[in-house]
């Protein structure tokens, strides 16, 4: 009797061990495959209301502003708690990256997005924001001549509506082109269409692969238009940097040259620099030319899912950002004044500079004095940052923090941005919240110079500089990953609205929706006119 039960054991085990094993390999596949469910994600799921991941990560911090929850979107995303934030800078690349989680998001392998870019990073961070002083004129050059070109219906004394949206990207496009490429080629509207469509169309080969599950992938790269238009962009570019390449390429026996900040060329032999002899091609620098209209770009916004940002593909992120600051001083012209007074009173102070064109310019240092300009574009970016998560990460390998918390290989991390820069979220204060200073509003409510004012207290001149990053200021990241090129942003940004201030009046239209901050994302239509009052006057001279 036992002989038979143990045979009929034997011959159960015999179809069952299979089986299982089967069914978990399979089990195993479907996830990492089909579903693309990280394993074991012990953390509450927070439900994502029609695809809003602002809504979503708003309501996960205010249930859990002090543990992980996960965001069931494709792929799902671990939101950690703030407090980890450090942890998260500080983790070594191999542990976890962010160039990785773009090279995953935007399938490096066929877009070259997320790779290496050391060289380019070096060329941003030494060489590009320690000329922004030198890149004063042209800067304010290109942003006088764009202007002119693009508003050239808006009469003097009369109001006219402006889609703010597409003039804000050919200025900024513009004005970044003059110092990457060049007069002749910033202005052209093929390079102007390439360098933005590069970003769109990676971002529509990261959306059209999306639809595939990992396995079929391979199968569908070479039927993707978006991927086709990609690879012609990269054509384009390279085609452009041709002539550039030939004239800074040292001949044999020849030294580098050298050329000055400003100069066409400057930008691009600042990359030479940093790479070795073999990638000294204008392939290659057609390339690092698409990934920095592609940083500048969308980088994050691209990983973040975030549905507003992804209707506004097209768009750079300077750009976005600079939409936005145009959208604040529409929304809130009660500080229109007080920042054309700073201007005034700045300028009466320094005078103008001439270039060497006998332009007159605004010298780097005089804009710099202008405290309240920087503070409203701190606050603008605080209370509509690019992306409501931010920092993100995707994991090398199983990581287990200092808290006990562990997260396994392959996961996409993110922190809580947008909640933690808004004290009323959650009672969890960033620093603004414990160092406010007096007469500040709550930190939900939009207050132009909170920053200017929180200068102003002993110790802090540095620390809430719209350039700043840490605690509670998580704009452009924080740690070795933070954005290299916020300060060429940011003086981008100034030198606009500034020029904004000096000419134009603005305004929403009368009959502009209600949802401001949803409208601004679609059609943001400004009204602007020449102020005649104000219009170009001349600056004396010191
Ligand atoms: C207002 C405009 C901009 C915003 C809000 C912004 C924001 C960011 C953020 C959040 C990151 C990731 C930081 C992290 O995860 O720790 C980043 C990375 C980066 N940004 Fe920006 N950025 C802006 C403009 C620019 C511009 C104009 C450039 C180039 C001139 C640039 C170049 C880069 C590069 C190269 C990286 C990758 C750094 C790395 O991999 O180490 N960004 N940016």
């Amino acid at each position: 009797m036992a002989g038979q039960v143990l045979d009929l054991f034997y011959d159960w085990a015999g179809v069952l061990v299979p089986t299982v094993a089967i069914a978990s390999l399979v089990t195993v596949v479907l996830r990492k495959t089909i579903f693309e469910i990280p394993p074991s994600l012990n953390f509450p799921v927070v439900h994502v209301p029609s695809n809003d991941t602002r809504d979503a990560i708003l309501e996960g911090y205010r249930k859990y502003p002090d543990s992980p929850f996960v965001l069931p979107i494709n792929p799902p995303r671990v939101v950690l708690p703030m407090s980890m934030f450090k942890e998260v800078v500080e983790t070594a690349e191999e542990d976890m990256s962010f160039r990785e989680l773009v090279h995953f998001m935007f399938s490096g392998h066929n877009t070259h997005l997320g790779v290496n870019v050391d060289e380019l990073v070096s060329a941003i961070r030494i060489d590009l924001t320690k000329s922004i002083g030198a890149l004063m004129p042209i800067l304010q050059d290109e942003c006088k001549l764009a202007f002119d070109t693009i508003l050239k219906n808006v009469k003097e004394g009369e109001w006219s509506a402006v889609l703010a949206q597409g003039a804000a990207l050919q200025i900024v496009s513009r004005m970044s082109g003059r110092v990457f490429v060049g007069p002749e080629l910033c202005r052209q509207p093929g390079y102007l269409r390439t360098s933005t469509m590069f970003t769109a169309d990676a971002a529509k080969v990261r959306n059209d692969l999306q639809q595939y599950n990992q396995l079929l992938r391979p199968f569908a790269v070479p039927f993707l238009n978006s991927l086709k238009s990609l690879r012609g962009h990269l054509q384009d570019a390279k085609k452009w940097m041709d002539p550039i390449t030939n004239e800074l390429l040292p001949k044999k026996g020849e030294r580098a040259k050298i050329v000055p900040a400003g100069s066409r060329g400057a930008w691009i032999s600042w990359l030479l620099k940093y790479l070795p002899d073999h990638e000294k091609t204008s392939t290659k620098l057609g390339l690092l030319q698409m990934q920095v209209s592609f940083a500048s770009l969308h980088t994050t916004t691209g990983a973040t899912t975030n549905v507003r940002l992804d209707i506004e593909i097209f768009q750079t992120r300077t750009q976005l950002m600079f939409k936005q600051a145009l959208l604040d001083l529409a929304t809130y012209p009660q500080f229109v004044d007080g920042l054309r007074q700073e201007i005034d009173s700045v300028l009466a102070e320094d005078g103008e500079a001439i270039d060497e064109n006998g332009q007159l310019y605004i010298t780097k240092a005089t804009i710099a004095k202008m405290k309240n300009l920087d503070s409203f574009l701190k606050e603008s970016q605080r209370l509509t940052p690019l992306a409501f998560d931010g920092m993100s990460r995707r994991l090398h390998k199983k990581v287990t923090f200092s808290n006990g918390i562990t997260i396994p290989k392959g996961v996409l991390l993110t922190m809580p941005i947008y909640p933690s820069h808004c004290k009323s979220q959650s009672e969890k204060n960033p620093i603004i919240g414990r160092d406010c200073a007096p007469n500040s509003a709550p930190l939900d409510v939009f207050d132009a110079y909170r920053f200017a004012r929180l200068r102003e207290i002993p110790g802090n001149e540095a620390k809430y500089q719209s350039t700043a990053t840490g605690e509670g200021q998580f704009t452009f990241g924080h740690g070795p990953n933070a954005c290299p090129g916020r300060f060429f942003a940011l003086y981008i940004m100034k030198v606009i609205m500034i020029h904004v201030l000096r000419n134009y009046d603005l305004r929403l239209l009368p009959d502009a929706l209600e949802d401001v901050q949803l409208v601004c994302q679609i059609l943001l239509m400004g009204l602007f006119r020449l102020s005649s009052d104000r219009g170009r006057e001349a600056v004396s001279l010191k």
